[in-house]
């Protein structure tokens, strides 16, 4: 049984007070990680202090991208050994925004994943398509390149540990959700690549989030769906109540 995943993307929203305040109003509610995995993305300034806030407590912390060198002269980025020496756990890796804003490619994806890896962090990769491809459909083929692109050259261990978000972009913010039937087709392929590419053991384990205006108000039903395991959270996961919601949806999902 894979456990649930909910993730909270907070991309660049609040200053560092405020996520401290956060962390710290939600950290003593938050079930234990044997039951849902919870976890919030922060901008790299909250990173120090959110990882020590959340320390002995159940509350996971991620960054929402990083560079796959491990120092040098890029200025501006954050190494994956950086990350690693606060004590983040996971990072998200190929969100669609910085595949549009920001020039990632399915070969950075590629190596930033091997890099998260190699620095004991955990990727939550994303794919998905664009409102276009999805009307041409080219949906499946589209998702299907990115995850072997993303995924290819690591280990059966480390594809099983691997989170894949699928987030298609016409239901990021836009307050339309993909319907939990066309998300999960989606998902249910995702995974038959992933069998594809490193067999049914790694496939049956390796967890795919859904992400695309998930609400308090739809997410026991997205979490319902056959190979839907947890979601990737923006909106929604700025206000701690509603946050909490989704943790809770999570643990009673399985
Ligand atoms: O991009 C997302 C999470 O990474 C989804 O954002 P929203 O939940 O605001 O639609």
């Amino acid at each position: 049984m894979r456990k649930p995943i909910i993730a909270g993307n907070w991309k660049m929203n609040k200053l560092v007070a405020e996520g401290a305040r956060f962390v710290v109003d939600i950290r003593e509610k938050v079930p234990s990680g044997d039951e849902v995995d919870t976890v919030v993305c922060a901008p790299f300034v909250h990173l120090p202090f959110l990882t020590e806030a959340a320390r002995e407590y159940h509350v996971q912390i991620g960054a929402q991208n990083m560079h796959y060198e491990e120092s040098g002269a890029f200025t501006g980025e954050v190494s994956p050994q950086m990350l690693e020496d606060l004590l983040v756990d996971y990072v998200i890796i190929g969100h669609s925004e910085r595949r549009q804003y920001y020039n990632e490619t399915d070969e950075t994806v590629n190596k930033k994943t091997l890099a998260a890896f190699e620095n004991n962090l955990n990727p939550i990769v994303c794919v998905g398509e664009t409102l276009e491809q999805r009307d041409n459909n080219e949906t499946m083929s589209f998702v299907e390149g990115q995850v072997r692109q993303a995924l290819d050259g690591l280990t059966e261990e480390q594809a099983k540990q691997v989170v894949i978000a699928y987030e298609p972009i016409w239901a990021i913010g836009t307050g339309r959700t993909a319907t939990s039937e066309q998300a999960n087709e989606v998902c249910a392929h995702i995974r038959k690549v992933v069998k594809d590419q490193f067999g049914e053991d790694v496939s049956e384990a390796v967890r795919i989030q859904y992400g695309g205006s998930v609400k308090p108000a739809n997410i026991e039903e997205l979490l319902g769906m056959s190979d839907i395991d947890g979601a990737l959270v923006g909106g929604a996961s700025l206000k701690e109540e509603d946050f909490l919601k989704l943790v809770e949806a999570g643990q009673n999902a399985r």
